[in-house]
């Protein structure tokens, strides 16, 4: 691996990463994605790979995990290398060259650079309140929703408000299992269309304004005492499991120490019209890229990846003209297996 040099290296393997790692395999560049866990698919894979997916287009709906196989074997169509359990611990450019630093021993170089990181390592916002510890590490309580194939637990809490919860709940009901949702609110922050979904099923029932005062892990589920935030009632309700909805956080911290520095906007790369960062030669994509008016979308990185691949070649290679469109590709040059 060490010192090999590249004409873009793509750093985060989301699927914004992914998919300029595709893209660049159809303009022929010799390309390597570098992904710090094991496995493709950021956030989708890390956070909701059962979830169904219904803002992007051609797909109807696909859930997280069919999503990111299909971009797996799309960017395996095309002559590129991807590095898994590879973390860049340190990212510099020395003349006209970036030296990109992978696990703090070994190094890669590039003529450019495509920042595809999100918004850095996540980790859920947890529930904590007496008990919540007790029933984290009995399995009572969890922050991700189950593998519905070897799901047997029929009734289920989720406590929270926003998209994750609400996207929870929802997934739930799809596979056929009883909700209890808690929000200390009387209304939700989600997409409306998914709101109107969890009211109009029968599988629902509402714990609203409630806020969990304690959670008692029993060996046959979980009891959840419930303050009602109106009269300060108490109430308790039993379910096999109580997943937490609160969403997540996410650490940038390892990006942040990289000798090379460009401007951020909102605690994000900054980035122009070609998704260039304040640093030339330097493209972020996807959640880890900002500006007025970004919406953190899978779409939205879809967009932006084609724009970073074709600013870099005119970076690196202003000579080589601009992309064609795929129609006049010849795929038997293109695709590796073609
Ligand atoms: C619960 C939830 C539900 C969502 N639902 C939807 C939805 O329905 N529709 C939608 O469009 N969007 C949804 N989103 C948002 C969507 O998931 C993100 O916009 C999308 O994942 C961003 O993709 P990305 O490739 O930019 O980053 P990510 O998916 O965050 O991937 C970044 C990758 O970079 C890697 N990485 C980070 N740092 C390093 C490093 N130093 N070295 C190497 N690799 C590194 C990470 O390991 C990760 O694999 C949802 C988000 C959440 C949390």
């Amino acid at each position: 691996m060490d010192n090999e040099l590249f004409d873009i290296i793509i750093i985060g393997g989301g699927p914004a990463g992914m998919f300029a790692q595709y893209y660049a395999g159809l303009r022929e560049l010799k390309t390597a994605l570098i992904e710090a866990t094991p496995r493709f698919g950021g956030q989708v894979s890390a956070l909701y790979p059962e979830k169904k997916i219904l803002d992007l287009p051609t797909f109807i709906n696909i859930t997280g995990r069919d999503l990111i196989d299909k971009l797996a074997k799309q960017s395996q169509l095309v002559d590129s290398k991807s590095f898994f359990n590879s973390q860049v611990t340190d990212l510099q450019k020395k003349d006209d060259l970036f030296e990109i630093e992978i696990n703090h021993h070994a190094y890669l170089r590039s003529k450019s650079v495509v920042v595809a990181t999100g918004s850095g390592s996540f980790s859920p916002r947890r529930v904590s309140v007496p008990g919540s510890d007790n029933a984290e590490q009995g399995g009572r309580l969890r922050y991700l929703l189950p593998d519905f194939k070897n799901c047997r637990e029929k009734s289920f809490a989720v406590v929270g408000g926003g998209n994750t919860a609400v996207d929870y709940a929802n997934e739930l009901i799809d596979h056929g299992k009883k909700v209890s949702l808690i929000h200390r609110r009387e209304n939700f922050r989600a997409l409306e269309s998914s709101v109107s979904k969890l009211e109009n099923s029968e599988l629902v029932s509402f714990y609203l304004p409630k806020r969990i005062a304690s959670l008692d892990q029993q060996s046959d589920g979980i009891s959840i005492e419930l303050e009602d935030l109106k009269d300060q009632n108490i109430e308790k309700i039993k379910v096999d499991q109580l997943i937490g909805g609160y969403g997540f956080t996410a650490s940038s911290a390892i990006i942040d120490a990289w000798s090379l520095s460009a401007k951020k906007y909102r605690y994000r790369f900054a980035t122009d019209s070609k998704q260039m960062s304040s640093v030339p030669g330097l493209f972020v994509i996807g959640d880890a890229s900002a500006y007025p008016g970004k919406a953190d979308l899978i779409a939205t990185g879809f967009g932006e990846a084609p724009t970073a691949i074709n600013s870099a070649v005119e970076y690196f290679d202003p000579d080589r003209g601009g992309p064609q469109h795929s129609t006049s590709l010849d795929p038997k040059k293109v695709f590796t297996d073609d």
